[in-house]
């Protein structure tokens, strides 16, 4: 072993350890719909990954593989350092209660309160019997999104703009360290989506989770990416910062920017 070979194991040992995702080669079809054909990428930890990519380009299927809804065909996929298909029941349990997932389709229970709606993940998902401690962790989200006064009120009470805000503290509210957001600011005007996009980074800082996020929306691209990852036919075909990519070359990604 040579001198550079040591050097490149030591680099390649100090990434890893900063590494919360990675994916390599991932595949999926669908029957005949060869949907993801090799994705790679890697998320850090800290930071907030956007990704682009045209409608139907397989940015939900990518995010659903890594919660563990969808199960990749071939491929590696590492969450924390563990490959998630060889871990057993027990440990991926406790992996997915790292992971907090935001998705469009992911409404609030209309007849419950926000308290309610808040109060059922704790005894539902992590067994909470203590009411003191579950109320303390119910007005402590409320407060991170800005919305202790709607604490009483029904989903159908509030704006879409507050939905979404419960709907952020509801996934806050089990303290994942890796956010996956599906389209956080559709249907939402440019200035609620403007106030959604700076509480995603706010709150990133404020409980240093890691996040991807798939959204159309460049607005929301511009304030809360670190890194933008582009989709296109099942392969990311370039990542680069917001102003990287907005000066590409490549018709295909500098389209997105303008
Ligand atoms: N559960 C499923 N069963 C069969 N096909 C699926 C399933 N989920 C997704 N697909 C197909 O995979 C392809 C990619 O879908 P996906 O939802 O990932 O696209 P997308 O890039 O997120 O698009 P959009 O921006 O419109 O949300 C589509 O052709 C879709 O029909």
């Amino acid at each position: 072993m040579n001198d550079t070979s040591v050097e490149e194991k030591t680099t390649h040992t100090a990434v890893e350890d900063d590494v919360v995702i990675r994916i390599e080669h991932l595949k999926k079809s669908f029957g005949d719909n060869e949907v993801l054909k090799d994705i790679n990428l890697e998320l850090h930890k800290g930071e907030n990954i956007v990704v682009l990519g045209r409608s139907g380009q397989g940015k939900s299927v990518t995010i659903q593989c890594v919660a563990g809804l969808l199960e990749p065909d071939d491929g590696s996929l590492k969450v924390f350092g563990k490959e998630v298909k060889e871990l057993p029941e027990d440990e991926l349990k406790e992996l997915r209660s790292k992971l907090g997932f935001l998705f469009q389709s992911g409404a609030l229970y209309d007849s419950m309160t926000v308290r309610e709606n808040l109060l059922f993940p704790l005894t539902r998902v992590l067994k909470m019997k203590d009411d003191a401690e579950m109320e303390k962790r119910v007005k402590d989200v409320l407060e991170s999104v800005g919305l202790e006064e709607a604490i009483d009120k029904y989903p159908a009470d509030l704006s879409g703009g507050m939905r979404k805000r419960v709907g952020l503290a509801r996934t806050l509210i089990l303290r994942p360290e890796i956010i996956l957001y599906d389209e956080p600011t559709t249907g939402l005007d440019p200035i609620t989506s403007r106030e959604i996009s700076e509480l995603i980074v706010r709150l990133q800082e404020k409980y240093e989770t890691s996040s991807i996020i798939i959204t159309h929306d460049m607005a929301c691209a511009r304030i809360v990416a670190d890194r933008i990852a582009v989709m296109n036919d099942g392969e990311f075909i370039a990542t680069g910062t917001y102003d990287e990519l907005a000066k590409s070359p490549d018709e295909l990604i500098n389209n997105f920017f303008k």
